[in-house]
């Protein structure tokens, strides 16, 4: 079987638990809920999931290991494990992380996997009345979470190829609606929308085109108009006043601005018109699909976000955009493909997927766009990206317009990405390259290691319902830092790339409703979300990365809406960050704590921060200057794909 021929679920610590811990796998419901005694709501679950790392611990991980029997001695564990895990032993669960024997990583191990399993039952949000459900297990997200077992039930089948016990992906996306509310529904711009006028644009590259001043002088077809005012946009920001006007010019295009500022209608909308003016409309009729647009962005839910506004630009049109990504059934992915495709959304490994599979021809591709470029092109993600655009039947480059945006744009990644580009392409840029977004004010809180979850939730105490993102550096911290918060009844659902599609789609549902206010999220939901009224944004770990730390805070103050962006900076871990953060605060205009800039100052031996600092301009790399990327050297040298944590599935 190929690699593409169908995708396997990403193994997962959630899935672990689910699988081995029997209860759990069963696929009767009765099984899954009866359980007898895992957990009575919030307390009891919680404790139970931890007991394993007690005096136990010597069988912790084994309990794990077995069904039956095992699994009751797990059960009967439950009780103590709290004190480890939170109590007694304050420092025991981070200690686990890294550390391979003693008592110590047993508790972890407990806890993590009690934690993870804890992620499905819901023992946290529903408290008492889940009965058996909970656990820890279920965790924090709730009795209407689904469990799905990893095998033999109606959602996942086993792989034809016999390939062990890995389940073949089966889960389809709920339909979308179709009402004109739901399509166009949007939040309002912020106070602070029409600053972005104020913001310096520096478009460099020979001969570019006056850039338009509203979406009248865009000459937008009357249905395309219609969506731009049902969305609720009045006037073009200003990637929008001149990413317009150059891809309408039909030359390609490097854009760099900053988080939230419209990017993603700067590069949809002149498409769509062109593909309108020619009369572009999707056939249900061929095998093959021939979209004239390919889009590819890094994560799933990023790719699913520009697909919905493609969806919503392109309303009442012909032009059908279909969107393909990891995590979701291949074969449905094909049958929407087949009943037409225009423009076509894509994660890059789903991409070549079925691009791979024959079921779509790249021959009549007129745009290929590649948002959050830098990351598209950073080193771990270049080979994906030669071989889509060297994909047969994919036009050369003189033969295609290529269009990249990001907020950030090393000088490394935009000389590689030259490649791609017409060597006559524009080079825009709003603002600092790289730089943060203004709108949101950012507090850098020194801490301990061990002090950051008593931070943290004091944090969110404070915050009431305010949608907050907390962002850690791993998939296993992501679920312990969830489950912590349910335990202190403060309702949170979390986002990695070890959950499943599914639980990756709830997670976001329930943090866009409201219902959970809290996301903890890994890197993957870094870049490009756009949710709307996060008013927070915690990095309870600071990303290794300068870049990671503008696209995570840019999730809030997003289209002139004001945010705020609190880090917990740990000196033993993050020393090598603070001149590029010292750097990223000044150009805010922000306050630069004292102690940051002696950290900065002890970690390079110099304040020469005006020298790094002349990396500041807006810079196309083509002018020979450093670029706008902020990144110290040390941050620098670091290969981009390590610094994407552990998370990015690119599929
Ligand atoms: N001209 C406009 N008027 C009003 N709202 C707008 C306008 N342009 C974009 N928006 C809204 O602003 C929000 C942010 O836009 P978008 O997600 O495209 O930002 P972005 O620049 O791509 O951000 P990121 O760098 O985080 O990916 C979206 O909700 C979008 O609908």
């Amino acid at each position: 079987m190929d690699e593409w021929d169908e995708e396997t679920t990403p193994t997962s610590s959630i899935s672990i638990g689910v699988t081995e811990g029997g209860t759990w796998n069963a696929d009767r419901g009765e099984n899954r809920r009866g359980g007898g005694g895992r957990g009575r709501g919030r307390g009891g679950g919680f404790r139970n999931s931890f007991t394993s790392g007690g005096d136990e611990n010597a069988n912790g991980g084994d309990s794990w290991n077995n069904t039956g029997g095992e699994r009751g001695g797990f059960r009967g564990r439950g009780g103590r494990g709290r004190a480890r895990g939170f109590g007694g032993e304050d420092r025991s669960e981070f200690d686990g992380d890294n550390s391979n024997n003693g008592v110590r990583e047993n508790g972890f191990r407990g806890r993590g996997r009690g934690g993870e399993r804890g992620g499905r039952g819901g023992g946290f949000r529903q408290g008492g009345d889940q009965g058996g459900r909970g656990g820890f297990g279920g965790g924090y997200r709730g009795r209407d979470e689904e469990i799905f077992p990893r095998g033999g039930d109606k959602d996942t089948e086993k792989k034809d190829g016999g390939d062990g016990d890995r389940p073949r992906i089966t889960y389809v996306p709920p339909t979308l609606p179709e009402d004109e509310d739901s399509i166009f529904s949007h939040y309002e711009s912020g106070i602070n929308f029409d600053k972005y006028d104020d913001i310096l644009v520096d478009v460099s590259g020979t001969n570019p085109p006056q850039a338009i001043m509203t979406f009248e002088e865009a000459a937008l077809c009357e249905t395309l108009s219609k969506n731009v005012s049902k969305s609720g946009y009045v006037k073009p920001t200003p990637v929008q006043k001149h990413g317009i006007s150059i891809i309408s010019a039909g030359r390609d295009l490097m854009a760099c601005a900053q988080t939230g500022s419209g990017k993603t209608a700067a590069f949809l909308l002149p498409i769509l018109q062109q593909l309108m003016v020619d009369g572009v409309a999707a056939s249900q009729f061929s095998e093959i699909q021939e979209p004239e647009v390919v889009i590819v962005a890094p994560t799933r839910e990023l790719i699913n976000q520009i697909f919905l506004e493609a969806r919503k630009f392109a309303h009442g049109t012909c032009v059908r955009p279909v969107v393909v990504y990891g995590g979701v059934s291949t074969g449905y992915q094909i049958r929407e493909i087949s009943r037409g495709c225009n423009l076509l959304c894509g994660t890059p490994g789903r991409l070549l997927d079925v691009i791979g599979r024959g079921k779509v021809g790249l021959s009549k591709v007129r745009y290929l766009v590649l948002d959050e470029a830098d990351r598209m092109l950073d080193m771990g993600f270049e080979p994906d990206m030669r071989r889509l655009v060297t994909s047969p039947g994919m036009p050369s480059k003189e033969n295609r317009q290529t269009l990249m945006f990001s907020a950030t744009y090393p000088e490394d990644i935009q000389k590689m990405a030259a490649d791609f580009l017409k060597s006559d392409y524009l080079f825009l840029a709003v603002g600092v390259v790289g730089g943060a977004c203004s709108d949101v004010e950012q507090i850098l809180k020194q801490v301990t290691r061990f002090s950051k979850r008593e931070q943290l939730l004091d944090l969110v105490k404070t915050t009431g319902s305010e949608r907050t993102m907390v962002f850690v550096e791993t998939k296993r911290q992501a679920d312990f830092i969830a489950a912590f918060l349910c335990q202190e009844e403060v309702p949170t659902t979390s986002i990695h790339g070890d959950r499943e599609q599914r639980e990756r789609e709830m997670a976001l549902a329930d943090f866009r409703s409201g219902r959970c206010p809290i996301l903890v999220a890994t890197s993957v939901a870094a870049r490009g979300l756009d949710i709307p009224d996060v008013q927070h944004v915690v990095n309870f770990d600071l990303p290794n990365n300068i870049d990671d730390y503008v696209h995570r805070i840019g999730r809030t103050g997003r289209c002139g809406n004001t945010g705020r962006a609190v880090s917990f900076y740990d000196p033993d871990a993050d020393s090598q960050l603070a001149r590029s953060l010292v750097a990223i605060l000044s150009q805010a205009q922000q306050e630069v704590p004292s102690w940051l800039e002696e950290s900065a100052f002890r970690s390079h031996g110099t304040t020469g921060f005006s020298n790094a600092r002349k990396t500041f301009a807006s810079t196309d790399s083509r002018k020979g200057q450093h670029s706008g990327s902020f990144q110290d050297d040390a941050v620098k040298n670091q290969p981009a794909a390590q610094t994407a944590a552990d998370d990015e599935e690119w599929e």
